[in-house]
């Protein structure tokens, strides 16, 4: 169900009119939903339930970088989340907003020592190791701490996601996990290292993921390489399947969390019982996108249209600083008005004042539209804020969470002079 809906003509958040939100903090605003976050939370919090996971038994780890607002975080953190990480940053971001480090994994094929420092002090989960090198700098990190690091593998199960090759992540050519031919050796080397632990497996394929498939095909060169691993006395103990499940932009038909939940439980019960494994193997989800992408638009105010012989152009003053993933994958967001207006659309693309041709936010839409009007960029909950930058000397948007009819600023815009505030000129 779509939390973001209109009435009487105009678009609302829940119970909210966006523009009253325009209205009392300005645009551009990136306005999230909190009953869309908990029920996307809920999709794989009830499906864990169903299938007879409890706290112990399944754990899901939002992840951070999709939107990493700490409001975000400390809701998630009250459902009882965990959270994938990838830098230390996201660790302290996490601890701000009042999640437990002992539901932490943190993944990332670069981690620095300060970084494998932070993240031991505070005893996180699990580190997702993703080379040769990561492990043996982590067990020397640790062993200055006196302490273990709690370790899975990234494996990469060479399987193709088949979405869009800059969010593919578990091919041979992408530079994220060790190859599955090669775990096992790389498994037997930190079983025998003092400062590692091992207590898991990991894997993640890809972002935007519609059909389920790829997800179930890497299960299985996991679950065979659980089955290798015990055979030689190194015992995992939990399956960390990442994250991926896609979500509707435009016309897609991503496969349900409940429907891949219930296929992955039932696979893994199956493997279990076939095994007469009694030993709990506790499930990990990676979850991002699903989880806040259709939770947020990007509220933004049409400042100038501009009527050409090629093309019309309403000009916004969100921009791909605000907004990147149109500019980066050419990917589709869908922007209505936010309010209707009687008469005819012409079409428009929708830009922003960034100086680069790629500062697009939507292309060849029909549009009712005047200058002065609000738009909705939909569907910007995930990668949106969080890939936000400062081009051009742009403060960052605000971010507001609607909750029922009342909203509530969770960030507030940034002013451009606190941009250069830290600069110093040259004495
Ligand atoms: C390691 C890892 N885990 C989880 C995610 C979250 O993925 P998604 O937002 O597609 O659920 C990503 C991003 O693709 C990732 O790189
Ligand atoms: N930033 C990407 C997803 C990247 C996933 C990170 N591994 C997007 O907007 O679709």
């Amino acid at each position: 169900m779509s939390h973001f809906s209109y009435r009487n003509g105009v678009l609302c958040a829940e119970n909210l009119p966006l523009t009253e939100i325009a209205q009392r903090f300005g645009t551009p605003t990136y306005v999230y939903s909190k009953a869309a976050l908990l029920e996307n939370y809920g999709a794989y919090a009830n499906a864990c339930k169903k299938h007879g996971r409890d706290d112990k038994t399944a754990l899901i780890c939002y992840s951070v970088k999709s939107n990493s607002n700490l409001a975000v975080l400390n809701l998630l953190a009250k459902q009882g989340s965990g959270f994938d990480i990838v830098s230390g940053g996201e660790l302290l971001r996490v601890l701000a907003a009042g999640g437990d480090p002992r539901k932490v994994i943190f993944s990332g094929v670069g981690k620095s020592r300060e970084e494998m420092r932070l993240a031991l002090s505070h005893d996180i989960l699990c580190f997702n190791v993703e080379s040769l090198p990561e492990l043996h700098r982590l067990n020397e990190v640790a062993a200055e701490l006196g302490k273990q690091a709690p370790i899975s593998l990234r494996v990469n199960p060479n399987v193709d996601a088949k979405t869009h090759p800059y969010i593919s992540t578990g091919l041979k050519e992408n530079k994220f996990g060790v190859a599955f031919e090669e775990a096992l050796d790389i498994y037997r080397t930190a079983a025998g290292l003092p400062h590692i632990r091992v207590t898991g497996i990991d894997c993640h394929i890809g972002s935007q993921l519609l059909d389920d498939a790829p997800l179930l095909e890497a299960l299985d060169k996991l679950i065979e390489l659980i089955d290798t691993l015990s055979n030689e006395g190194i015992a995992i103990h939990h399956l960390d399947i990442g994250g991926g499940i896609g979500i509707v932009y435009d016309q897609e038909l991503p496969v349900a969390v409940g429907d891949y939940l219930g296929r992955l439980f039932t696979r893994i019960d199956a493997w279990r019982a076939a095994r007469h494994d009694k030993a709990p193997i506790t499930i990990l989800f990676e979850p991002g996108r699903s989880i806040v992408g259709n939770a947020g638009i990007l509220l933004t105010e049409v400042q100038y249209l501009k009527h050409g012989d090629a093309k019309n152009f309403a000009i916004v003053d969100a921009a791909m600083n605000d907004l990147m993933r149109p500019a980066m994958y050419e990917a589709w967001h869908g922007v209505q008005a936010v309010r209707q207006r009687d008469g005819s659309a012409s079409t428009y693309d929708v830009v922003g004042p960034v100086c680069e041709s790629g500062d697009w936010l939507a292309r060849e839409r029909a549009l009712n539209i005047a200058q002065g009007d609000l738009l909705a960029i939909l569907s910007a909950g995930a990668y949106g804020m969080t890939m936000s930058s400062n081009y051009n000397t742009r403060g960052r948007a605000a971010e507001v969470i609607v909750d029922g009819a009342a909203m509530h600023l969770v960030r507030p815009r940034e002013l451009p002079e606190q941009l250069f505030a830290q600069e110093k000129l040259l004495a």
